[in-house]
C-alpha cells in the first residue's frame, strides 16, 4: 500500500485547518465502515437531501445526533421518514476529541463535545458543492473522517466560494479538522476517483463522518 515515493505527511492547510493522512489504521477504518453500515439502515437511514431550490445532493447522507436537513438541525428526520435521529455514541466523540487534539491542541479540544456527526455517501459520480458548515451554534471544530474511494476535496477562504483555495486528496483513513479561522471556511468535493479504495476495505464508493459540536440547548 505504501508505495509512494514520497509518503504523505501531515499538513496545515490553512490556519486551523489540518490534513493527517492515514490518521486511522486498518482495524479502526474497518470498525467504523461496519458503524456506517448499520447507521445507514432505517428507520432514519441514508436518505438523498433534497434543496430549497429543487434539487438533490449527490452525496446520500445519513445522520447522528441531530438530524441537518437544508439549512436547520432537527431531532427527527423531518424532510424523510420522521423517525427520530439515531443516537451520536460516545466512542465517536471521543475520537473527535482526539484528532482535534492530536492536530489543533489540547485546549481547542476540551470544549469539543460532539453531539453531530453526518455521514455522507458517495458514488463515483457524487461530489459536494462549496458551502460553509455554518448551522450549528458552536465554533468548535469540525473533524472530518474519510473511508473508501480518493476524492479531490477543496479547502478554501471563509469570504466566496473561490479561490484561493487548496486541493487536497483524501484518502481512505484521512483525517482532516477545520477550527479556529477556519472553522467557517467554504469547502466541496469536487472529484470522487472511482476504484481507489483499497481493496481490503470492501468499499466500493466513498464514505464520510464529519462530527460538529451543535451547541444547542439539550432542551430543544
Ligand atoms: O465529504 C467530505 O469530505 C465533506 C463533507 C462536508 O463538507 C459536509 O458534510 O458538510
Ligand atoms: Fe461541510
Amino acid at each position: 500500500m505504501d508505495t509512494e515515493l514520497f509518503p504523505r505527511e501531515p499538513a496545515q492547510v490553512a490556519p486551523g485547518a489540518a490534513h493527517v493522512p492515514g490518521w486511522l489504521d486498518g482495524a479502526r477504518q474497518r470498525e467504523l465502515l461496519t458503524a456506517c453500515r448499520d447507521w445507514a439502515r432505517p428507520p432514519a437511514g441514508l436518505r438523498t437531501v433534497r434543496t430549497p431550490g429543487g434539487g438533490t445532493m449527490t452525496a446520500r447522507q445519513v445522520c447522528l445526533g441531530w438530524h441537518w436537513y437544508p439549512y436547520a438541525y432537527a431531532r427527527t428526520v423531518r424532510d424523510g421518514d420522521g423517525a427520530p435521529v439515531k443516537p451520536f455514541p460516545g466512542w465517536l466523540g471521543e475520537l473527535g476529541r482526539r484528532a482535534v487534539a492530536e492536530t489543533l491542541g489540547p485546549e481547542q479540544a476540551r470544549a469539543a463535545a460532539y453531539d453531530i456527526a453526518l455521514i455522507n455517501f458517495y458514488d463515483g459520480d457524487a461530489r459536494m458543492g462549496m458551502h460553509r458548515d455554518a448551522d450549528e451554534l458552536s465554533g468548535a471544530p469540525v473533524v472530518s473522517l474519510s473511508l473508501g474511494d480518493t476524492c479531490v476535496f477543496r479547502f478554501g477562504n471563509t469570504e466566496t466560494r473561490t479561490r484561493p483555495y487548496t486541493d487536497v486528496e483524501l484518502r481512505s483513513g484521512d483525517l482532516f479538522v477545520f477550527g479556529g479561522p477556519s472553522r467557517l471556511a467554504y469547502h466541496g468535493v469536487p472529484r470522487v476517483l472511482p476504484g481507489t479504495a483499497p481493496a481490503w476495505l470492501g468499499l466500493t464508493g466513498r464514505l464520510n463522518v464529519t462530527l460538529r459540536v451543535s451547541g444547542f440547548p439539550d432542551a430543544t
